[in-house]
């Protein structure tokens, strides 16, 4: 709320919180516990931008008498009429020097900031962005991660699916409503803008008349993410070269836009990076990102990953977490001690600060799924008053290793929906499609496919193809719903596999229920399988079951969970296994569904789903001008 340039709700409340406060009237004694109690959460609200304080401090209110029950009626109706409010932020993105892990380097950033400004808005409102792209040379999308763009598919930011990138010197205005409170993130879709630093949180707060299912006392959110030295341009041109040349194991992983590079990790031959200079503990640019807690307060702790290349685990050193939501939607509460976080998705998880208080703890994320070659990515949890350079002694906290792939199975098998707050699936789907993912070399480039599909991007959005029925953008075959039978997930494929590039779009019959079947392989490298984290978007699905094989439908569907799975917009598949995933396809528009490892769906691991085209609008001109679509405007 705070962030909303030109929103007035933020200082209408303000000023109608204090008044009530004094309407409290403190010199009454009776009254005067009461009002010191209002006084303390009103003060939260303002420093932790946090409508959940609010709630709280109206609830603490009515304990007291008419008075104080006009303030709250006052209040109230200041929150009430802020509800469906429209939240505007106005961005100009341009390159900026920035040295996140003390190690400067060019980056992509919003009005200066590093991670982008957080968004912060009510259930129900529409949230208007205007965007001003000042890079130079380059165009630009923001794809609002986890909101469903119901009636505004066109503002789903995806690249050359769903806009034209706004062009240098251009503005663009997206507008769009915030459908479920939760927490989510947004970022750059085109290119690998979102790893050159095009991304930020995304909250969407209850309304005050609904109440959270979880008490808490203070929040803070972080985002998490893998980082290079090299440039996101050079990554780019290596995954498009022959011979291949992979953008590797991160430099270092990010909490909240901070980490520390090891400029000791450097080979005697490579000489240090300017940055290096700085690189101690005692610089400023290489300060830690700081969380901090009272002692004996519980917390909600909002995470989310916009990681290019890494499946991360996440610690809070000595500090249990209970995991309440996953992807903006209610799960059945479970306890761990470290988590597992994949690209493109989001916790909320509750904790307390129980532990010793004279002492500041480690918050830590480490590399799983990849034989990690970066160290511990670490933040400080500031036990207030402790000093928020007061560093732990403590080693960096070490999570499960790399490659055991049980253990994240099993937890990603915990996550179960909180039944009664959200939708059991259907019972049965209309169409079932079996999506096979495959490393390919073709002609000589290194690429991923699915059902021998390499997905390439046209210069004319498929949004805009769909609509207006533009010939040759989209292949004029559909694109199989099953790969080649009894593949051998296990084996090495020969890298002159019959894969071919294409811009394939699975056109489903609006309303229906689709069961995506995502399976997994063996790389072009001998006992290789990685884990990708697939995304949708524009809808959510729920995550039927995980195995570790070839799927069999005569044995395996009879497995599904179809009585709590969660709902979500990222799932991961495992290595040589296969996730389950059923939606229900009734939002008109233009989806991408791909792995959510940037540098995989530049290679190729991605395709497009599409309903109701004919349902929709005109699209707005500003979303269109590239390729095909000039006539249409
Ligand atoms: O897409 C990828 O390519 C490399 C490797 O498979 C080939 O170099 C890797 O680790 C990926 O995730």
């Amino acid at each position: 709320l705070t962030n909303g340039a030109g929103d007035k709700r933020w200082t209408q409340f303000q000023a109608a919180s204090s008044s009530s406060v004094q309407a409290l009237s403190c010199s009454a004694r009776s009254k005067r516990r009461w009002c010191l109690k209002v006084t303390r959460q009103l003060k939260i609200c303002e420093l932790g931008q946090d409508l959940v304080a609010l709630n709280r401090a109206m609830k603490t209110v009515k304990g007291c008498t008419s008075v104080a029950v006009g303030c709250l009626a006052l209040v109230m109706m200041v929150v009430l009429q802020a509800e469906a409010a429209v939240v505007k932020y106005d961005w100009t993105v341009d390159y900026m020097f920035a040295a996140p892990d003390c190690v400067e380097k060019q980056i992509l950033a919003v009005n200066g900031q590093y991670p982008s400004p957080t968004i912060r808005a009510v259930e129900g409102d529409t949230v208007v962005v205007r965007v001003t792209n000042r890079i130079p040379s380059e165009g630009v999308v923001f794809h609002w991660h986890g909101m469903h763009q119901r009636g505004t598919p066109f503002y789903d930011g995806a690249a050359y699916v769903s806009q034209c990138p706004i062009n240098p010197g251009e503005t663009f205005t997206y507008s769009f409503k915030v459908d479920r409170a939760g927490t989510y993130f947004y970022h750059g879709h085109f290119g690998m803008q979102r790893s050159g630093g095009l991304y930020g949180s995304l909250i969407v707060d209850l309304p005050a008349n609904k109440k959270e299912l979880f008490s808490y006392d203070g929040e803070h959110s972080i985002v998490l993410n893998d980082w290079w030295h090299k440039s996101i341009y050079e990554q780019e041109l290596g995954l498009n070269s022959i011979p291949f040349r992979f953008v590797g194991e991160p430099q270092s992983l990010l909490i909240q836009g901070r980490g520390k590079y090891n400029c000791s990790k450097l080979p005697e031959t490579v000489p240090a990076p300017p940055g290096c200079l700085t690189c101690n503990a005692s610089s400023p640019k290489c300060a830690p990102h700081v969380i901090p807690v009272t002692p004996g307060k519980t917390y909600r702790l909002r995470i989310g990953s916009v990681a290019s290349l890494s499946s991360l685990n996440f610690i809070l050193e000595g500090h249990k977490m209970t995991v309440v939501m996953a992807d903006g939607r209610y799960i059945k509460p479970f306890d761990v001690y470290n988590l597992d976080v994949y690209s493109g998705q989001t916790y909320d998880v509750l904790f307390t600060a129980n532990q010793d208080a004279s002492k500041n703890y480690w918050a830590g994320v480490n590399v799983r799924g990849r034989n990690p070659n970066t160290p511990t990515g670490l933040a400080v949890l500031q036990y207030l008053p402790n000093s928020e350079t007061l560093l732990p002694t403590t080693p960096p906290p070490v999570s499960p290793v790399w490659n055991d792939t049980a253990t994240s199975i099993a937890q990603a098998k915990q996550i179960l929906a909180k039944v009664g707050y959200e939708a059991a699936p259907p019972k049965r789907s209309d169409r079932t499609i079996v999506i096979l993912g495959t490393q390919n070399n073709i002609s000589g480039n290194l690429k991923w496919a699915l059902n021998n599909i390499s997905y390439v991007h046209q210069a004319t959005p498929v949004i805009a193809a769909l609509k207006y029925k533009i010939k040759g953008v989209i292949d004029s075959t559909p694109p199989p719903d099953f790969p080649v039978q009894n593949y051998n997930v296990f084996d090495k494929p020969t890298p002159s596999t019959s894969a071919n590039y294409g811009s394939p779009v699975y056109v489903f019959k609006k309303g229906s229920v689709v069961d995506v079947i995502v399976q997994n392989a063996n790389t072009l490298t001998v006992n290789n399988s990685e884990i990708h984290p697939w995304h949708l978007h524009g809808h959510d699905f729920w995550v039927l079951g995980y195995g570790k094989e070839l799927y069999n439908p005569a044995k395996d569907y009879a497995t599904f969970n179809l009585v709590d799975p969660p709902v979500r917009n990222t799932a991961a598949v495992f290595p040589y296994g296969w996730v389950a995933l059923r939606f229900v396809a009734d939002n008109p528009g233009a989806w991408p569904f791909h792995c959510h490892i940037e540098p995989h769906f530049h290679m190729g691991m991605g395709t497009v789903f599409a309903e109701g085209i004919h349902n929709l609008p005109r699209l707005p001109a500003q979303t269109l001008g590239c390729g095909l679509t000039k006539q249409h405007l």
